[in-house]
């Protein structure tokens, strides 16, 4: 990969008026809101990659509620901040979607970060233990992202978990055709490889605003929006904890080399009884 050089276009009085990428930035980049904990994650991220002798750096798309104490913590941990403002579905129409996931909407903003020519996006609960750099060589023009498994409890409500259907396992129970077209491939929006590019992201906002929202709100909606160019990648590049306990035989442990701590709380307590 060429040496990350960016050129700066400037006016007549030597400010910078924008700073276009050379072909080859790259970077890892986060999504962070609230004042909660997630903040953690993103150190324990930073730490991470780091570790794993990443030679790119991580990007941390920021909502205004992330307090400046925890801001500080990010930067001294060699982290990128970049401010963005919310992104919220249709109006009074989010009850579609799990509430908790609203939030996840402003991930799209990360589309707008056309500094860098491709991005790998890791969720804040993700830890990375081996070098992944080799994803940023992959082809352009396609959206690559593990698949999702449709198994846990939070998917109840959807007609895949109601016959027993998941995309990891399609041959144990399979998808009937009077419930029409089997649902395409469906990936986990906790971790994606990506160009940020305007017009894609001007495209996503403007298609944003004349989709309902659904279960699992902007991971549905990446899902419908980049369904002809997704591209599946191993589950060694986002282990969902969830594949451990529903589909032990897709995973390779020894291969593994990012891992995702996302599972509905109530798996984490049975686990402890
Ligand atoms: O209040 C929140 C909710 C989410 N996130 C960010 O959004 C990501 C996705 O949310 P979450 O991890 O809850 O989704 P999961 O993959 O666990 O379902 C998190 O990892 C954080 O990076 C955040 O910073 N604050
Ligand atoms: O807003 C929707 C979220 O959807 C995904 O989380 C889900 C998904 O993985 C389900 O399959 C699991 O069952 C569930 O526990 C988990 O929360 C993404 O990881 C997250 O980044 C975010 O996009």
């Amino acid at each position: 990969m060429a040496p990350d050089t960016t050129t700066t276009f400037v006016n007549n009085t030597g400010t910078d008026l924008v700073k276009q990428a050379s072909i080859s930035s790259c970077a890892y980049v986060t999504f962070l809101a609230g004042d909660g904990d997630y903040w953690k994650g993103v150190v324990g991220l930073a730490k991470g990659l780091r570790k794993a002798e990443s030679k790119y750096p991580l990007v941390v798309a920021i909502l205004p509620d992330v307090p400046e104490h925890h801001r500080k913590i990010l930067v001294s941990q060699g982290c990128i901040l970049r401010e963005i403002e919310p992104v919220h579905p249709p109006e009074n129409q989010t009850q579609f979607a799990m509430a908790y996931y609203v939030i996840n909407y402003s991930k799209l903003r990360i589309w707008e970060f056309v500094e860098y020519s491709k991005m790998i996006y890791l969720d804040g609960d993700i830890q990375v233990f081996y070098n992944v750099d080799h994803l940023f060589d992959m082809p352009d023009g396609y959206f690559y992202a593990v698949m999702d498994c449709f198994c846990e409890k939070t998917w109840s409500s959807s007609p895949q978990y109601k016959i027993g259907y998941c995309q990891q396992c399609p041959d144990k129970v399979k998808w009937s055709a009077e419930m029409g077209p089997k649902p395409p491939l469906y990936f986990n929006a906790g971790m994606f490889v990506y160009e940020p590019n305007l017009s894609t992201y001007h495209d996503l906002l403007r298609t944003l605003k004349v989709t309902p929202p659904t279960l699992f709100a902007e991971q549905d909606f990446l899902n419908m929006f980049f369904r002809d160019v997704y591209k599946p990648i191993p589950s060694d590049y986002n282990l969902v904890m969830a594949m451990l306990w529903r589909h032990p035989e897709n995973i390779n442990l020894d291969e593994v080399k990012v891992v995702h701590y996302c599972a509905a709380v109530s798996i984490y307590h049975s686990l402890l009884q």
